[in-house]
C-alpha cells in the first residue's frame, strides 16, 4: 500500500531547500502479567533480579515456552492498526554479546513476523490528517539493564526486564517533518492505550522510538538514513529529527557524504551523537530459533479477537462528529486521550438530553475543564468537578434555568466547593430570571436613562449588544441574553 505523504516542510539551507524523510521503529511493551517466553512477573519496580525464572536468567537446559497472552495482544494490535495478520509467523534469534543479553541472543522475529502492512491515521494540529504506513509488528524479548551507579568500580546486572515481551513497530519512511513524527507517535500510543495492549509509559520506557531519519532534495531519491535510538519521549523525538537533519544538510552542503550510522540524542545537549557506525554494525546471524515451534493460529482467533475490540479513536471521533455535531477538531482533542473520552462520555450518559448539549458538553471539557484543569496541572482523573456534576450544569443551562454565565459562576463553585449544582443553584438564588415582567422592568429602566444611545442604536442596530450588555449587568447575568435581545427589539422598534 502507499500512503499519500503529508506536503514537506521544506528546510532552507546555504544552497537551496532539503526535505527531511523520516521512518520510526516503536518499541512498545505488551502488557500483560508474565513474560514473552517464561511465568515471571512482569511488574514495574521490584528489587532488582527479583522477577526473573531460571529461562529468562539463560541457564543451561530452560526451554521457551510462548506466553499466548502476549501472541493475542500482537495480534489486536495489529487489527487496531488495520494490519494483515500473519496465522504463521518464525521466531529467529538475533545474536550478539552485550552483558545485560545473559543468552546471548534475543528472541525476535526477522522475515515471518505475526504482522503485516498497516497503517495509521495521523491527526495534525491544524485538524488535518495523514496516513503513515505500518510496514510490520514483531513479538520479540526485552533485555535486562546494566546499572552503573551502584558500584564504584563495577556495572550490577538487573534481569528484571530480561525476557519482556516488546512489540516491534516499524513505519514506513512516510514522514516529512519533526511535527509529523511527533503526531505519528502520540497517536500511535494513543492506539495502544485504547486496546490495553501497551500502556505507553513513555517515562518508564515502556514506549520508546528508533528514530531514522534522512535528507534529500525534493524530488530526488531518499538519502542515506541515521538510526537514533531509544528516544524516550515525543519532545525529545522532535528535538533529535530536527537535530539530524540539519546536521546531515551541514554536511551535504560541505560536499561530504552521510554514513549510515547509530546514533543517541543527548536531551541536556539538544545534540545526536554516534554511537556506531554501519561497518561495526552487527551481523546478528538471525536463524529460527530450534528451541520454537512456528506460531500458528487460527483465523477463528483472528476473528474471535477483532470482534472483542473495544472503540478505538478514529471511529470515537468519527461518531462524536456525527451523531453529536462536534468539529473533527475538537473530537479530535477529546479522543487524544482515552481518560478524556471516557470523561466526556460520562458527562454525556448524565445528561438530559445528549442529542441537545453534546456539542455544548464538549465545549464545557474542552475548554473550561481541559483549561482549568491545565492551570492547576491536574490530570483528568484529579479532576474536583465529576462528570456528573458537569452534566448538571450543563443541564440547568439547557433548559433554562441558569444563563451561560452564571454557569461559569456556578462551574467555580463546584470546583472549589464542591456540592449538588442544582441545589448551589437554588441555595444561592442564581436562577435565571424569566418573569418577563421583571426583565422589561429592567430594560425599561435602562432604555429611559440613555436617550443619546437609542438615538444611536436606531441609527447603527448593531449597537444593540451595549443594551444588552447593560440589562445583563444590571440584573447579575440572571437574565436570557435572547429573551433581553428580543425585548429590546420590540421596546425600540428594530
Ligand atoms: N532513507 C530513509 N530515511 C529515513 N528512514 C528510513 C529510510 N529508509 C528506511 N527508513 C526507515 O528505517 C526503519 C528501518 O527499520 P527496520 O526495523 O526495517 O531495520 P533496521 O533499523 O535496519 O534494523 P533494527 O531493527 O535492527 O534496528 C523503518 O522505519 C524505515 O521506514
Ligand atoms: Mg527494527
Ligand atoms: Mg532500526
Amino acid at each position: 500500500m502507499n500512503a499519500p505523504v503529508k506536503p514537506s516542510h521544506l528546510i532552507k539551507g546555504a544552497t537551496g531547500e532539503w526535505e527531511m524523510v523520516i521512518g520510526i521503529e516503536v518499541h512498545a511493551q505488551v502488557t500483560s502479567n508474565a513474560k514473552l517466553f517464561s511465568g515471571a512477573s512482569t511488574a514495574f519496580g521490584g528489587d532488582p533480579n527479583s522477577h526473573v525464572s531460571l529461562v529468562d536468567a539463560a541457564m543451561p537446559g530452560m526451554l521457551p515456552v510462548i506466553n499466548e497472552e502476549c501472541v493475542r495482544q500482537a495480534v489486536r494490535t495489529g487489527l487496531g492498526l488495520n494490519a494483515r495478520i500473519n496465522l504463521r509467523s518464525v521466531f529467529d534469534r538475533k545474536n550478539y554479546f552485550y552483558p545485560d543479553l545473559p543468552q546471548g541472543y534475543q528472541i525476535s522475529q526477522y522475515k515471518s513476523p505475526i504482522v503485516g502492512e498497516g497503517e495509521v491515521v495521523v491527526d495534525l494540529a491544524d485538524g488535518t490528517s495523514f496516513v503513515v504506513g505500518i510496514e510490520r509488528l514483531h513479538l520479540e524479548q526485552d533485555a535486562g539493564k546494566s546499572l552503573h551507579d551502584q558500584h564504584a568500580d563495577m556495572s550490577a546486572i538487573d534481569l528484571n526486564r530480561s525476557g519482556v515481551a516488546l512489540m516491534e513497530i516499524v513505519s514506513r519512511p512516510d514522514m516529512r517533518s519533526s511535527e509529523q513524527a511527533r503526531a505519528y507517535v502520540t497517536k500511535l500510543r494513543t492506539i495502544l492505550r485504547y486496546l490495553g495492549t501497551c500502556d505507553g509509559d513513555m517515562e518508564k520506557g515502556n514506549l520508546r522510538a528508533d528514530v531514522n531519519v534522512s535528507v534529500r532534495r525534493p524530488g530526488e531519491p531518499f538519502g542515506t538514513r541515521c538510526e537514533i535510538k531509544n528516544v524516550n519521549s515525543i519532545r525529545f523525538i522532535g528535538q533529535a529529527i530536527e537535530y539530524e537533519a540539519r546536521r546531515q544538510i551541514g554536511i551535504l552542503e560541505d560536499g561530504g557524504g552521510i554514513d549510515q550510522e547509530t546514533r543517541l540524542f543527548d536531551p541536556d545537549k539538544g545534540e545526536t551523537r554516534a554511537m556506531r557506525s554501519k561497518e561495526e554494525a552487527h551481523d546478528y546471524r538471525y536463524f529460527p530459533d530450534p528451541d520454537l515451534l512456528p506460531l500458528e493460529f487460527s483465523q477463528g482467533l483472528v476473528d474471535a479477537l477483532k470482534a472483542d475490540l473495544p472503540e478505538l479513536p478514529d471511529q470515537k471521533k468519527a461518531r462524536f462528529v456525527t451523531d453529536l455535531g462536534l468539529t473533527s477538531y475538537d473530537a479530535a482533542v477529546l479522543v487524544s486521550e482515552h481518560e478524556s473520552a471516557n470523561f466526556y462520555e460520562s458527562v454525556l450518559a448524565d445528561l438530559a438530553d445528549a442529542r441537545r448539549d453534546g456539542k455544548a458538553a464538549a465545549n464545557w471539557v474542552i475548554n473550561e475543564l481541559f483549561g482549568r484543569l491545565n492551570k492547576q496541572g491536574l490530570s483528568i482523573e484529579a479532576s474536583p468537578v465529576s462528570a456528573s456534576q458537569l452534566a448538571a450544569i450543563i443541564d440547568l443551562i439547557g433548559e433554562g434555568t441558569i444563563s451561560g454565565k452564571i454557569a461559569k459562576d456556578l462551574f467555580e463553585i463546584v470546583w472549589s466547593e464542591g456540592g449538588d449544582p442544582r441545589a448551589l443553584v437554588e441555595a444561592r438564588g442564581m436562577k435565571q430570571v424569566t418573569d418577563v415582567g421583571a426583565i422589561e422592568k429592567v430594560v425599561d429602566d435602562i432604555v429611559a436613562a440613555n436617550p443619546d444611545k437609542v438615538a444611536q442604536v436606531r441609527a447603527k442596530p448593531q449597537m444593540i449588544g451595549w443594551f444588552v450588555g447593560q440589562v445583563m449587568k444590571a440584573s447579575g447575568g440572571k437574565v436570557n441574553p435572547q429573551a433581553v435581545n428580543d425585548l429590546l427589539k420590540a421596546k425600540l422598534g428594530l
